[in-house]
């Protein structure tokens, strides 16, 4: 192993996920560099979502090893993974009685940390960047799926960790906010040096990424 990739930010080596016996990735090899947006591409089903788990520690490989900064992910414990790894999820992870700029702030505040005026600051950046700052006092069921969508990815840049990984950011977004948002995320990993990886169907906003991957049947594709 060189000594670039033994700290690459995030480096999965013959990865394999089974769900009840039924494998779905087959050996991923993955190297993720510093400031770059990587988007993972494959049609539905491929295993673009049990990569992202699997890479951010929510899934562990049936075998092989993943590496955040140079460290096996199954030795860590959970609040040094969730300062490594940001998610932007399907799902959403917003938690429904905190309105908007709450769910920003609301992870400092549970690691016990006094939310200053430069923390508002930035999460009004934030949520200005992605079109959300007249909507920051509200809960997240007051907002369109497009915009709790944003709100998500807000959250997720607002942790400031090294390793971003969004699953479909862009899904319910319209051409120009799914570019606006793929534009955030490579100005994100840019300035902060952040590994960004984005499994998407998206092929709208691809002239913004740095590399794209694809993964089918659980294989990456050759680059
Ligand atoms: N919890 C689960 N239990 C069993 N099988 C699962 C589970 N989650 C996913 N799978 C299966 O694993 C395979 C990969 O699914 P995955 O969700 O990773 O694909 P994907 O590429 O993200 O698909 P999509 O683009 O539709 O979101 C599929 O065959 C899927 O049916």
């Amino acid at each position: 192993m060189t000594a670039a990739t033994a700290t690459a930010p995030l480096d999965l080596r013959d990865v394999h996920h089974a769900y009840g016996g039924v494998e779905v990735l087959h050996g991923i090899d993955l190297v993720l560099k510093p400031g770059e947006v990587t988007a993972l591409l494959g049609p539905s089903g491929s295993g673009k979502t049990t990569l992202l788990a699997v890479a951010g520690g929510l899934l562990r490989p049936t075998s092989g090893r993943v590496r955040v900064l140079g460290e096996d992910i199954a030795g860590l414990r959970l609040d040094r993974v969730a300062r490594r790894v940001a998610f932007v999820l399907q799902a959403g992870s917003l938690i429904p009685y905190l309105t908007v700029e709450e769910n920003l702030l609301a992870r400092r505040v549970v690691a016990g940390y006094k939310i200053t005026r430069a923390d508002r600051a930035r999460a009004a950046g934030l949520l200005a960047a992605v079109d959300l700052a007249a909507k920051a006092r509200r809960h997240p069921d007051r907002l369109s799926g497009g915009e709790r969508q944003r709100a998500c990815v807000a959250q997720a840049l607002y942790t400031g960790a090294p390793v971003l990984l969004a699953d479909e950011p862009t899904a319910s977004l319209d051409r120009v906010r799914g570019r606006a948002v793929m534009r955030l995320l490579a100005e994100h990993a840019r300035e902060t040096g952040a590994s960004v990886l984005v499994a998407t169907h998206d092929e709208r906003a691809l002239d913004l990424v740095d590399r794209t991957l694809t993964i089918e049947d659980g294989r990456l594709l050759p680059p």
